[in-house]
């Protein structure tokens, strides 16, 4: 077969797909082909031991892929580093080669592998156990290790898998136990890193030089190897992650099918409507769904990726009644992934993918790591997973050497989707972003600094690599709250309890809100109290490991929150409203009458209701809460705008009255003389030229969708962030657009937005163009969590809004620096 025969398998998939669907809703909004790339083999470097050669030949490893060699060969070498390639590349091989051959040749060598979660650590743990290579005793240390177990993994085992979880609160505090261990500890893996961002991601770089310091403590420095999927700049993360110069190997050796990738945006449903009567679009699990059946029909092996579990088992439910009008038998060959996540369910799932006795899986992310199916026929990613690195993670799903494979990626309704669909250079050609921490977050830092001193006393020298000066401020705190005590030689724990167990790494620290189950009275998890009004409110439908439950009661004061388990045909979302203070503008940027701010804020929130949505999007109603109103401190980026510049133009002001936001986007977003004609958007030196009275709806709706984009930008999720806007406010007078980290202290998010500032509001402004809604929907404007229910909103005001701000920064350039008028 030539290529051409080749890449034309994705076309013919992606044709049924679209069968019978007529022209004027043909939602295929782009169509790329992504050509096929040959295996770039070499021989086993001389190094590597022979029974680890041996092994992976045994398991039908012939020779090593270029980037394999050369990884391992560096980390042989003692460099740290990071491997960044893309998905079932085979980055396991590249830190297999080194561990395994240093735990054979040497008796007392260790290792310690980490991974995000234990499902993933399981999977690799056995993938190293089936080498059966003698002298490797690997073993996991986790919360599903038994107690009789763990003295033999602290006593015997010269690999050691683990999560970040695990480390903080079972080894490194305890680490005099793990003496014989850490005395020899030659490598850490750390895989799938680029997991590691936000809060977490600040905590887990923290929690890694406590561990180099405590290795240090017995005389080891340990090599580390990070595999992550592809990013943009893994050198700069990785070294970020650990605190060392990490060397990057990028070069992709496996070899890979050509694909086929399709965009698609599924039609506005004319019988539906959602929230102030705006349009909705059929959702993505449903389209995904006609999809899967077509493919399976095709005989073709597919994926689909869903958002949320139930979306997942409503998407494979919903192909199987499709097929069921074609032939039962068919409808039996798709399934949902059921939770749980065990080793052996995820085998029996590749082995029936594989061998075809399953043609059709609708999933959560959680088949995205730590499986090893490769080589599909198509993948259906319903709704943007949040980052360009998930999305490759899951379309690489599809392909194998030598056979074409078709991607089709379903926006959902919102405005990152929206912008993503009509935008292709957006996906196929930006490099996968960078994920964003910081470590310097004082209220990371604080805890586990606290951790770092109750392990171990800290010496002046070491403060460097806690961040230094930010550090040094944080260290004073706890000497004057007398956490920690500061002497001649360093500081110290003064207290005979370990600070461990109140230090969450997954969130933003507090005292945690449980969640309980109150029939058996099990303990589901855990919601930082910031979160807690949000997440689990009365009548929350709550999601445990694939499991729903609704909440009953929360009771703050006791730091609890009762549900029973349901799995209702609604989702809910919290309604908030939201306030918001400036404390400190770090930095002020002036272009004319715009200005582009960075800081700390104090936001206030109360959440106020929720609303109850079918999974089509049609909203059910809103129930009204009462509940009190939270603090948090943290950072935000913020634009002002002019009255002059808001305002209307001479003569037109006021002349045509009070414009509401129900009227067409045509006049602002495609023509006249304000429209963009470059992709950029906005006119230099031009106003809004809106009536005082749109000026709320316009500000309003052009942060939404600033807060829809900016994970684009800052691998967050919508979620982590918030955002208020005002037509005045009082500490900028002047009209101002929020966009706030919802953690306290920030993660970075808010930092990333100020820095990628005119390309942020570019694509805002063209994602709310893009949408053909008349007036606002969930696609553009619309925000899921808006406390004042989405009014006002003027979509076309805020088109004006973006252009005008867009038009002063290329205009004005930038003055920067405080207090600047
Ligand atoms: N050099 C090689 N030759 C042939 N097969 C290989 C080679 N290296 C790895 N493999 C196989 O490729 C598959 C994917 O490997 P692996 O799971 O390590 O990839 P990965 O990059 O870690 O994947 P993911 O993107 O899912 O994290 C495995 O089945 C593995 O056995």
């Amino acid at each position: 077969m030539d290529g051409t025969v080749r890449s034309g398998k994705g076309r013919r998939l992606l044709d049924r797909a679209t069968a019978g669907i007529p022209a004027s809703l043909y939602p295929v909004t782009h169509v790329a082909e992504l050509p096929a790339r040959p295996a770039d083999s070499v021989d086993w470097p001389d190094w590597v031991a022979g029974p680890v050669v041996e092994a992976l030949k045994a398991n039908g490893v012939e020779a090593p892929w270029r980037h394999q060699a050369e990884a391992a060969s560096l980390v042989r070498e003692g460099e740290h580093v990071v491997i960044s390639t893309g998905t079932a590349s085979g980055k396991s091989l590249a830190y297999q080669l080194p561990v395994l051959s240093a735990l054979v040749e040497d008796e007392r060598a260790t290792a310690l592998y980490l991974s995000p979660t234990k499902a993933l650590g399981a999977d690799q743990l056995r993938a190293v156990s089936s080498l059966d290579i003698k002298k490797a005793r690997a073993a996991s240390f986790d919360g599903d290790t038994p107690m009789e177990e763990r003295d033999w993994v602290r006593a015997h085992a010269n690999w050691v898998f683990t999560n970040p979880d695990m480390l903080h609160r079972g080894i490194l505090s305890s680490h005099a136990r793990w003496s014989r261990f850490f005395r020899r500890l030659s490598f850490v893996v750390v895989d799938e890193c680029h997991s590691y961002r936000g809060v977490f991601g600040s905590h887990v770089a923290l929690l890694l030089r406590r561990l180099r310091r405590v290795a240090a403590y017995y005389g080891a420095s340990p090599v580390f190897v990070l595999a992550s999927a592809t990013t943009a700049d893994p050198a700069a993360f990785a070294s970020k992650l650990t605190g060392q110069d990490c060397v990057p190997v990028t070069e992709d050796g496996s070899p890979r099918g050509a694909r086929t990738v399709a965009l698609w945006e599924p039609p506005l449903l004319s019988e539906l409507s959602g929230e102030n009567g705006a349009p909705v679009r059929r959702s993505a699990g449903a389209e995904a769904a006609r999809i899967l059946a077509e493919l399976v029909i095709e005989g073709a092996r597919s994926l689909a990726f869903v958002r949320s579990r139930r979306g997942a088992e409503l998407t494979a439910l919903g192909a199987r009644r499709i097929l069921s009008e074609v032939d039962g038998a068919l409808a039996e060959s798709v399934a949902a992934y059921r939770s749980g996540y065990l080793p052996e369910e995820r085998r029996a799932l590749e082995a029936a993918l594989l061998s075809g006795r399953l043609l059709g899986v609708a999933t959560t992310n959680a088949l995205e790591l730590g499986v090893d199916i490769a080589g599909l026929d198509a993948v259906v990613l319903a709704g943007y997973p949040g980052t360009l690195a998930s999305f490759w993670q899951q379309a690489g799903r599809a392909g194998r050497a030598g056979d074409a494979a078709l991607v089709v990626f379903v926006a959902r309704d919102d405005p990152l989707d929206t912008y993503l669909v009509h935008h292709p250079a957006a996906i196929l050609d930006r490099p996968v972003e960078a994920a964003v921490l910081d470590p310097s977050n004082p209220y990371v830092l604080g805890p586990q600094l606290a951790c770092a001193i109750a392990e171990l006393p800290l010496t002046e020298p070491e403060v460097a690599a806690f961040g230094g000066d930010s550090a040094r401020a944080v260290l004073a705190d706890l000497v004057k709250e007398k956490i920690i005590r500061r002497r001649t030689s360093g500081w110290y724990w003064t207290s005979r309890d370990r600070p461990h167990a109140e230090v969450g790494i997954r969130g933003s620290g507090g005292e945690q809100i449980a969640v309980v189950e109150a029939d058996s009275g099990r303990m589901l998890g855990t919601v930082d109290p910031g979160s807690a009004c949000y997440a689990v409110h009365p009548g929350a439908v709550y999601l445990h490991q694939g499991s729903s439950y609704v909440v009953d009661e929360l009771d703050l004061e006791t730091g609890l929150a009762l549900v029973h388990a349901e799995d209702p045909d609604w989702t809910t979302s919290p309604r908030e409203i939201v306030d918001i203070s400036v404390l400190r503008t770090e930095e002020k940027r002036v272009h004319g009458g715009v200005t582009v701010n960075l800081g700390e804020v104090s936001v206030s929130s109360q959440v106020v209701g929720y609303l109850r949505r079918r999974p089509s999007g049609e909203v059910l109603d809103q129930t009204p809460l009462d509940l009190p109103e939270q603090s948090l401190h943290t950072r935000a980026v913020w634009y002002t705008i002019s009255a002059e510049l808001l305002g209307a133009s001479d003569g037109a002001a006021g002349t045509g009255g009070h414009r509401t936001g129900t009227e067409a986007l045509e006049p602002v977003g495609t023509g006249g003389s304000r429209a963009g004609t470059e992709e950029l958007g906005g006119a230099p030196g031009t106003g809004a030229e809106l009536d005082p009275a749109r000026v709320p709806g316009a500000l309003h709706a052009a942060e939404h969708a600033a807060i829809g984009l900016l994970p684009l930008f800052a691998t967050c999720d919508r979620w982590d962030i918030g955002g208020v806007s005002t037509a005045w406010h009082e500490d900028t007078g002047e009209a101002t657009v929020f966009v706030h980290d919802g953690h306290p202290g920030g993660a970075g998010f808010a930092d990333r937005g100020f820095a990628a500032i005119v390309p942020w509001l570019a694509a805002t402004r063209e994602a709310i163009v893009s949408c053909e809604c008349p007036a606002g929907c969930p696609s553009c404007v619309q925000s899921p969590k808006c406390g004042n229910g989405n009014d006002p909103l003027d979509k076309a005001g805020a088109v004006a809004v973006l252009d005008t701000v867009l038009g002063a920064l290329r205009q004005h350039g930038s003055v920067s620096g405080h207090g600047v008028a």
